[in-house]
């Protein structure tokens, strides 16, 4: 299969924009080549049905655009290039390698030989494929941190999103119990079994094609999700609807501008916000459903 690499040359500061606006325009995941910290660029990946060429003057004017803001965004040039699928993974290896994300969690894609520096340290094998969830972006480490703070033991879990499957690989190594892992992407899907079948601990998750939680009825004790916050707001409702009392929801993939929104949704309809975790732009919000009498 072909591929469009884009790359926008950009600035240091403008990088979490820059990729936000990439993901809502159908983008998986990202790379980052930062030699300098005026010189940056941030390459993605389309599959050739996207029609990128017909997309990239336009995502050049919202790039150009982010100076309205604040954020220099330098040169703000959009290149493509076609690339096949096996320059694509040679360019992905050049980039992606082992990352510690919290204290007890490191990232080391399937391809490189790791050794874990002491007994504590879970190691997920991670090809990420197309799905976005390297781990290496703030939105997926955050949400990781807080899956680390959360999992006491053989909780219940639903993640919304799954991507590559990284959160719910995370979850079985700290411990969860039974997870459902929904995607509506077929890419995600398709990793995130390529991704469980490196990491046999979570061999027992069940993945599915889901569009948030559409038609889901069981509940849980932890829901996890990382999504932009305008995909968020619909599945707040959800969310409590499928919650067991007292049930946490981790929220991630907030905008700065759009952490309010976030607590204001999450609270109108019955939340407790126990925690708000930020790492440069982006905020994940950890959230509990009160239980009777609290
Ligand atoms: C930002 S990625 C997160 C991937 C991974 N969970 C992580 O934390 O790195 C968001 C994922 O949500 C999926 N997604 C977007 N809209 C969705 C929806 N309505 N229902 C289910 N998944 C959705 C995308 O396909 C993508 O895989």
């Amino acid at each position: 299969m072909d591929w469009t690499e884009l790359v926008v040359e950009t600035t240091n500061e403008a990088i979490d924009a820059v990729t936000n606006i990439l993901m809502e325009n159908e983008a998986g995941g990202v790379q980052i080549d930062d030699h300098d910290l005026n010189d940056v660029r941030v390459i993605t990946y389309f599959p050739a049905n996207i029609n990128v060429a017909e997309k990239a003057p336009e995502l050049e004017m919202q790039i150009k655009g982010l100076s309205q803001f604040g954020i220099d965004p330098g040169k703000a040039t959009v290149k493509l290039s076609d690339v096949n699928d096996d320059s694509w993974r040679d360019v992905w290896k050049k980039y992606y390698h082992p990352v510690r994300i919290t204290r007890y969690l490191t990232i080391v894609p399937s391809w490189e030989d790791y050794q874990p520096e002491s007994d504590d340290e879970k190691v997920i094998r991670l090809d990420p494929g197309r799905a976005f969830g390297t781990g290496t972006h703030p939105t997926t480490s955050l949400a990781l941190l807080a899956l680390e703070k959360e999992i006491r033991g053989n909780e219940s879990m639903i993640d919304v999103g799954t991507g590559s499957g990284v959160l719910s690989i995370a979850a079985k190594y700290l411990g969860a119990g039974k997870i459902d892992a929904y995607d509506i992407d077929d890419e995600a899907i398709k990793a995130t079994k390529e991704n469980v079948a490196l990491n046999p601990i979570a061999k027992d998750i069940n993945i599915g094609t889901n569009s948030l939680l559409d038609g889901i009825s069981k509940k849980v004790d932890l829901i996890v999700a990382n999504i932009l916050a305008e995909i968020i707001v619909p599945l707040i409702p959800q969310a409590k609807e499928c919650l067991n009392p007292s049930g946490k929801f981790i929220t991630s993939g907030i905008i700065n501008d759009k952490k309010d929104l976030i607590v204001n949704e999450l609270t109108d309809h019955g939340f407790v916000i126990d925690e708000i975790l930020n790492q440069k732009d982006w905020y994940s919000i950890i959230a509990h459903l009160p239980s009777e009498g609290e």
